[in-house]
Order: C-alpha cells, then structure tokens, then sequence
C-alpha cells in the first residue's frame, strides 16, 4: 500500500474576457487566474485488487464517477493500464474546505490532485506539462490548477502560460452556502444574451485576440503594481450573474462600500460566481474588512473567508 497527501487550493479568476465562440460549443476565453490559501485536502491510498472509490462527507459532493476526482483516477487507469493493474484503485479522501459551485474550480482542484498524486504512487515521471494535457481531457480549469500560481489562461481555459507571482494580495471572499451556480449555465446565458458580438472563424479570433484587453492586468502584475491590479479586475460574467443573483449583488456592493472606507484594491465576482472577492494589502486588513462585511450582511448563509493568493497550485505534503 502506498499513500500520499496533497493540498489542493481553490483559484479565483483576476481578469475573465471571453472573446468568441469555438466550433466545440465552448468559449474562446482571455483569463488571469489566481491560485488562493482556501484549498481543499485530498489524501490518495492504492487499494490491491479493490474498484477506486471516493470518500467525502460534504453533501453536495457526489462520490460516484461523477466526481472529478475519480474521473481523474479513471483516466489514468485508462492512460496507463499497467501502473493501474500492478496497484489496483485508488480510494481517494477529500477534505471538503472549498465551497462548491463557487467559481472556484474545487472540483477541478481535486482533479489535478488526483493526477498529480497518482503520478508519484505509481512513479510515472510524467512532467507538467504531461499532467495538464491530461487534465485538460477532465475540465477547461484543471490544467491551470496543476502548477498553480499567478498564469494567463487562453483558448477554453487550458492553454496555460505563467505569470510573475503577486505577492501580498490578501482577499476577503464571500459566498452565500444556498447558493451555486451552474458554470454551463453562464456560459449558455452569456452566449444568448451577447452571442451577437461573437466571431466563430479561426481568422476573426486571433485578430480579437490582439485587442484582448487583459494587457493593462498583465503589465500590472509584471510590476508588481496591487492598485493597479485592484483596478483592472475584470469578469465577462457579472453581466450575466449579478442580474440574476440579487445577493451577490449585494455582497459585491457591501465589499465596495468597506472598500471605500477601508482602501480596498478592487472588487469582483470569480469565474461564474457566485463567489466574490475583495483584494486588501495585508492580512489585519483582510480580517477587518471581514469582520465589517459580516457586520453589514447579519445573514448566516453568508459564509466569509480572509485569504490570500498563493505562488503554487497542488502541493504533496507526503507520500
Ligand atoms: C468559469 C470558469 C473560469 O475559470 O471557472 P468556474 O466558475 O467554473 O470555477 C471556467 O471557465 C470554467 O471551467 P470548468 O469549470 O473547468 O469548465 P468545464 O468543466 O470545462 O465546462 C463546463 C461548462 O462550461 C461551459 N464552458 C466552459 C469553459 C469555456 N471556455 N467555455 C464554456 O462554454 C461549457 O458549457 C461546459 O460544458
Ligand atoms: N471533487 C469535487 N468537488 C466539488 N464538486 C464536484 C467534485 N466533483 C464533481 N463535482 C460537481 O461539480 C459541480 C461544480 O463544482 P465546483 O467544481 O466546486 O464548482 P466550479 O465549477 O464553480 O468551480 C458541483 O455541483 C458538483 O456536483
């Protein structure tokens, strides 16, 4: 029997422009993606002569092959058949910590776990690069989670370049627990509502993709300016979740109020929500603002978290 732990963080998206329509029915999509401190604990054990299976307590995640997880476990056995027999399944326990639905790639996040750890158990050498082209089979997020960090993410999500670190961008992040929102479902909104404005030809995309927009966040980052960071979040997908979503609304309004009294960098949804996040310069004022928010929204679905982004993406802890 081998075993392995891994942390696995959630992501938020620092800049999100979707910029055309793929023949495959996803979107061509310009993104800055961020690895954060909130991370789930996925913990990976081979199991001789016994089917994988998925072990977590958290009610809305499934534990059949629908989790992403095991879908990822079930590829690699595809992939390598003889690494698979010699070690039989996996049982795969995750420690549920990121909310689901979120916009926070937690299921995407187990995902690249899985892959990365079931790398080491069954010593298959594969490089980063190897991984995220599996990953890219299992969802458009799991790539960038692999390695993490701060990264321009391009095509459907799983073209993955690296960005300089930020470093000491803290974040307040809220989510309220009854709500969750169907990825699919922004995107589909998004394409009837804005559809119009699409190009579908290969000529029509790359000429859009150099008037992406996502310039000004890149030079930011480059310079490791925060304001300027705070200032240039962008997300395509506000404009189809906020209408719909009054409490988000809400809570993004509440955090841009705190921001204004407490110098808040910026405030936005990440991916497609319902969470939303506020940037702050050091971690007291991370707390303060938290505590200032829960004060303003007494609800107790509101579930509030004070963070930070992180430099790497799925990390074994022991194996
Ligand atoms: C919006 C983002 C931003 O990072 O994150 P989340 O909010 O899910 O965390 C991502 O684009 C989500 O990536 P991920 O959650 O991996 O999506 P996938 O499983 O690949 O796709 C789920 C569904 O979203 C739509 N989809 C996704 C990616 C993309 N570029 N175009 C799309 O149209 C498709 O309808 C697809 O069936
Ligand atoms: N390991 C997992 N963790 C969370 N959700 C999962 C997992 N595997 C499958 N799912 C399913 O994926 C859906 C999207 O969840 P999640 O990945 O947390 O959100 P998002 O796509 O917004 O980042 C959930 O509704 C859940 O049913």
């Amino acid at each position: 029997m081998k075993s392995c732990s891994l942390v696995a963080p959630a992501k938020i998206n620092l800049y999100l422009e979707i910029i055309g329509d793929r023949p495959d029915g996803y979107h061509e999509l310009v993104m800055v993606m961020q690895s954060i401190a909130l991370a789930d604990r996925v913990e990976l054990r081979t199991l001789a002569g016994e089917p994988t299976r998925v072990c977590c307590d958290h009610p809305e995640v499934p534990t059949d092959d629908r989790n992403l997880a095991a879908r990822a476990a079930m590829l690699m056995a595809q992939r390598f058949p003889e690494a698979s027999r010699r070690w039989g399944g996996v049982e795969i326990t995750i420690d549920k910590q990121i909310p689901v639905a979120a916009g926070l790639a937690g299921g995407s996040t187990d995902a690249a776990a899985t892959l990365v750890g079931l790398n080491l158990l069954w010593d298959l050498g594969l490089t980063v690069s190897e991984l995220q082209d599996l990953g890219a089979f299992l969802g458009s997020d799991v790539p960038f989670c692999i390695e993490g960090g701060t990264a321009l993410a391009t095509g459907r999500g799983e073209k993955i370049s690296p960005l300089p670190t930020v470093e000491g961008l803290y974040l307040v992040l809220g989510k309220y627990r009854s709500l969750q929102v169907s990825t699919a479902w922004a995107y589909q909104t998004f394409r009837e509502q804005f559809g119009d404005r699409y190009i579908s030809d290969e000529a029509g995309l790359e000429e859009r993709r150099q008037r992406v927009h996502s310039g000004p966040m890149v030079s930011a980052i480059a310079r490791h300016d925060l304001s300027k960071i705070g200032n240039e979040l962008y997300n395509d997908l506000e404009r189809v979740v906020l209408p719909v979503y009054p409490q988000v609304v809400q809570l993004r309004d509440t955090l841009v109020r705190q921001g204004a009294a407490s110098g808040v960098l910026g405030v936005m949804m990440s991916g497609s929500g319902p969470s939303v996040f506020a940037g702050v310069e050091s971690e007291a004022q991370a707390q303060r603002v938290r505590e200032e928010t829960a004060r303003a929204i007494p609800n107790p679905d509101l579930e509030l978290w004070a963070t930070q982004a992180i430099p790497t993406g799925i990390d074994a802890i022991s194996s």
